[in-house]
């Protein structure tokens, strides 16, 4: 049996609904088998972040080193990567290791506004890490900032998609949370083409680690084998089951059911 195998390099939620603990859990549920390298420590529950203890440079890059000289890595995914320092050793061992299944989730500010990310590392999120990147997932606000465009309509999602292309991306996925109305739209540029991945909108506070967890589901599935459409695809579907079958964990923003799509019927 061929295992395949996903590697995050994120920043850990001890609420655990998003950051590590989401992508591990979403890894497991889709038959991937999940290896991490820890960015920073976050004090974190529904109700928001309460500390944030970033990791030394070094022991990133010995983390990742770890995973890739013996277990291997066949997809990797960036959540919380704080600092331009961490964004830009990741980079190097991107580039050391050759490895090529690289999704950016761009993390920028938790749901309660709490920044996992400096300012000052935006530059070296744009320069260093995304041209390396196979897909870029950002949400509404991340695609805001990465492009200085103000996404108000479809159209301005596909302006600020082709803008943050041209920064190297090869795959541009603009999540729709953030949007209003009764459909959540999420945008895939390709370079060429737009696709739109639709599901019905939830009307529900426990939406805490959903861009975590839907990027994860893309990173397992690129993993086994999937092309970035199909991923999408199906990140959509684990995502839509996450948030519709609720799970109402603590008082504020609960996480999401990691494990709907598999009850489901859906691996
Ligand atoms: N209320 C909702 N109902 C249905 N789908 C949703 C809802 N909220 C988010 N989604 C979907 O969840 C996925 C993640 O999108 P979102 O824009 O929420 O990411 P995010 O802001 O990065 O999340 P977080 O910062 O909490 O990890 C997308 O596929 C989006 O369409
Ligand atoms: C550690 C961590 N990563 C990502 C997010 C964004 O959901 C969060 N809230 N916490």
């Amino acid at each position: 049996m061929t295992i395949c195998k996903a590697l995050t390099i994120a920043g850990s939620d001890s609420g655990g609904g998003a950051g590590i603990q989401a992508d591990l859990k979403t890894f497991q549920e889709l038959g991937v088998f999940g290896t991490s390298a820890l960015t920073a420590v976050t004090a974190q529950n529904t109700l928001g972040v309460h500390g944030v203890y970033p990791m030394t440079v070094v022991a990133v890059e010995k983390q990742i080193d770890a995973v890739a000289s013996d277990i291997g890595v066949d997809s990797l995914k960036t959540g919380m990567l704080f600092s331009a320092d961490i964004i830009e050793a990741v980079a190097l061992k991107i580039k050391e290791h050759h490895f090529t299944n690289v999704i950016v989730d761009p993390v920028m500010i938790a749901k309660g506004g709490a920044p996992l990310l400096q300012e000052e590392a935006m530059e070296a999120l744009k320069t260093k890490l995304l041209p390396l990147a196979l897909v870029v997932t950002p949400n509404i606000p991340e695609a805001e900032a990465i492009s200085k465009r103000t996404i108000k309509s479809e159209e301005d999602k596909k302006e600020a998609a082709k803008v943050i292309a041209a920064l190297g991306v090869k795959n541009v996925l603009i999540k729709g949370g953030h949007d209003e109305g009764a459909v959540t739209y999420d945008l895939l540029y390709d370079g060429k083409e737009f696709h739109t991945f639709t599901g019905k909108r939830i009307d529900t506070k426990d939406t805490h680690g959903t861009g975590c967890t839907f990027s994860a589901a893309m990173t397992a599935e690129i993993a086994k084998g999937a092309s970035v459409r199909t991923a999408a695809e199906t990140a959509k579907q684990f995502i839509q089951a996450a948030i519709e079958d609720g799970i109402n964990i603590g008082s504020g923003h609960g996480p999401t059911n990691h494990w709907a799509y598999r009850q489901r019927g859906g691996c």
